[in-house]
């Protein structure tokens, strides 16, 4: 997978991208990332790229042209057509199933604005979709961005070894994922639970999904609204509230 982002902070984002799965997903060739910086496609002695608001009001607006040169380079860099993305708070929820829609494509363009942001006509124009990482207002797009490549990077065929595998991800099948435990066995702070001690796969997988199900339903019960539950998924969240009603 192709991605190209459209910065001012070009090292920021390679910056981000370079630890870690993301890391290796570069270096195995599973994801590309190329920065484009607006401002060296500015014009003038001053390579401006933002200017103040028509209107008035505090701060500064992104220009289109130097926006759209750079996302025209970033285009004309491979012959894959490409999606522009805006991360904006403005934007529909980035979420898991997001997150997998976009790790299958070939190519994204991300658009990363900064100031109060970009001229409107510039989006009309060239974007096709807005992403928001969650509801909260940040500096620029560029860490917006930054955790778009993340989780599409580590959904990358190949990017994940078995150990690590997308497959029993947190929000995977709509919902929480389970507790985790590793040595020791015993701990001032408490000890791992015997089932996981007892090599009974059938009841281990069991007992995951039975918590993965209760802790949905204490802490995001929006979400398991959603996921689609089977009988035995029902059964054992009747289970787990069964706890809390003795
Ligand atoms: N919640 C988000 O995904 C998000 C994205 C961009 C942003 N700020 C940018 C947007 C235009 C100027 C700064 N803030 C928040």
């Amino acid at each position: 997978m192709r991605i190209d982002v459209i910065t001012l902070f070009p090292d920021f984002i390679a910056q981000c991208a370079a630890f870690g799965v993301t890391g290796r997903a570069g270096e195995r060739g599973l994801l590309s990332l190329h920065g484009w910086n607006p401002r060296d496609y500015a014009e003038g002695n001053y390579r401006r790229v933002d200017e103040r608001p028509f209107g008035g009001g505090p701060g500064m607006v992104m220009l289109i042209d130097p926006l759209r040169a750079a996302i025209e380079a970033a285009r004309a860099a491979d012959p894959v057509p490409a999606k522009v993305i805006y991360l904006t708070p403005q934007g529909a929820p980035l979420t898991q199933a997001k997150a997998r829609e976009l790790a299958a494509r070939e190519r994204v363009i991300l658009l990363c604005g900064r100031y109060e942001g970009i001229d409107e006509r510039l989006i009309e124009a060239e974007v096709d979709e807005e992403l928001s990482i969650g509801d909260y207002v940040l500096s620029g797009g560029e860490l917006a961005a930054a955790v778009v490549v993340d989780a599409v990077a580590r959904l990358q065929e190949g990017a994940l070894s078995d150990a690590e595998s997308a497959e029993q991800d947190s929000f995977e099948g709509g919902v929480l994922d389970c507790p985790h435990y590793t040595r020791p066995v015993e701990h001032e702070l408490g000890r791992v639970p015997d089932v996981l001690l007892s090599g009974n796969h059938a009841d281990i997988a069991r007992w995951r999904r039975k918590e993965s199900l209760g802790r949905t339903w204490q802490r995001r019960p929006d979400l398991l609204d959603e996921a689609a539950l089977t009988q035995a998924d029902h059964k054992l969240l009747d289970e787990y509230r069964a706890r809390f009603a003795e």
